[in-house]
């Protein structure tokens, strides 16, 4: 009835073929639907028309599409409204996971986690007051406490001045900028880095730096607000490079934005902002440009759409106050004189960014 419904069908002549449901399954909370989708049908319309989905089903469901088939989830509980961010839950979920983003949780119960060594780069968007930066504090910490500065090193744009205070002082972090003048040169040095990365991948014919033999850091480049950098093209040029290149380089981007600039996403560099996660919008046309049809609808802080490859998928992020990132960061701050003593030891021209060279 859906699929008549939403007209949802490939014509051969006078006749329709409509998708066709292979598998029905019902366990404990949920129900499953696995469907056909006809021969010279584009998936992609059974995706526009999610709303015809929910009308059928609720609000409550998943949809995983390739070009053969469809499943559709049905679950009875929908996601809650307030989830409370568990270091113990977070830290199980991401084991052998290279550099973890826990996303919140999904409609079946789980803590969504993906690795940005596969999915590199992360564009998130959504209204003031939907949760992004909310969100951004939890991935970090997570990140933080669970990963060595040896193994992941965090470039931190903080343009509103608000939010990445909390992150200063971590041997993890290189610094948190919070203009295009403070970020322009340790982009530099980033690009440099990009080039002498490469250079390594050459010498050792290999494809990534994860198989090189001596380890490099990731590196990941998280901006709040980027929009703020509209214009600034020595700024805006760079970060385009890492997402054209850094995947191989283990140079990774989040990039945060309340209305997703058209302009600013131009080109480059919303393309190879492959996973998305959108939080509420104004309005559909918004929610087209993130790539997560439907944000307009959501109605709670901390929701959003994910979408990771070509899956989209309804999360509550897991909600992690100021004063708790604090306190689960602070054993993992440094003295403002081991700060200080490190400074004075690196050298003044380029001697690896990354301090452990
Ligand atoms: N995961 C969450 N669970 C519950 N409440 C949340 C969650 N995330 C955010 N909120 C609520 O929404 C408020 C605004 O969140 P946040 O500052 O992250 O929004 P934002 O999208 O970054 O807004 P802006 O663009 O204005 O900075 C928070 O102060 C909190 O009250």
């Amino acid at each position: 009835m859906a699929f008549t419904n939403g007209e949802l069908y490939k014509s051969r002549g006078e006749k329709r073929e409509y998708p066709y449901v292979l598998k029905a399954e019902e366990q404990g909370e949920k129900m499953t639907l696995v469907f056909s989708v006809p021969k010279g049908m584009n998936p992609d319309d059974i995706e526009k028309r999610y709303y015809v989905l929910k009308q059928h089903f609720g609000n409550n469901i998943k949809l995983e599409l390739d070009v053969m088939r469809g499943i559709l989830q049905v679950f009875k509980e929908g996601l809650p409204n307030k989830l409370t961010y568990k270091m113990e839950e977070a830290a199980a979920a991401i084991q052998n996971i290279r550099i973890p983003v826990v996303c919140g949780q999904s409609l079946d119960g789980e803590l969504k986690v993906y690795d940005m060594v596969d999915n590199p780069h992360l564009l998130i968007s959504g209204e003031t007051g939907s949760g992004k930066s909310s969100e951004l504090r939890s991935i970090l910490t997570t990140l933080i406490m669970n990963k060595r500065p040896e193994e992941l090193q965090l470039i931190l744009g903080d343009l509103k001045r608000s939010e990445f205070h909390l992150f200063k002082r971590l041997g993890h972090v290189q610094g948190v900028y919070h203009s295009p003048e403070e970020l322009t040169p340790v982009l530099e040095k980033v690009r440099r880095e990009m080039q002498k990365r490469g250079d390594m991948l050459d010498a050792e014919e290999v494809n990534s730096i994860g198989e090189l033999k001596r380890k490099l850091p990731y590196i990941v480049v998280c901006i709040d607000e980027v929009a703020l950098l509209k214009g600034e093209t020595a700024v805006t040029d760079i970060l385009e490079e890492i997402s054209s290149i850094g995947r191989s380089l283990g140079v990774f981007l989040i990039l945060s934005m309340q209305r997703p600039d058209a302009k600013l996403l131009d080109g480059k560099l919303k393309v190879n902002l492959t996973v998305r996660m959108g939080f509420q919008t104004a309005d559909a046309i918004n929610s087209k440009i993130i790539g997560t049809p439907g944000a307009e609808d959501i109605s709670v802080p901390g929701r959003m759409i994910l979408k990771v490859n070509s899956a989209a998928e309804e999360i509550q992020c897991p909600w992690l106050d100021n004063q708790k990132a604090k306190q689960l960061l602070a054993p993992y701050k440094r003295s403002k004189q081991e700060v200080q003593q490190q400074e004075e030891e690196e050298h003044d021209e380029y001697a690896g960014v990354f301090n452990n060279e």
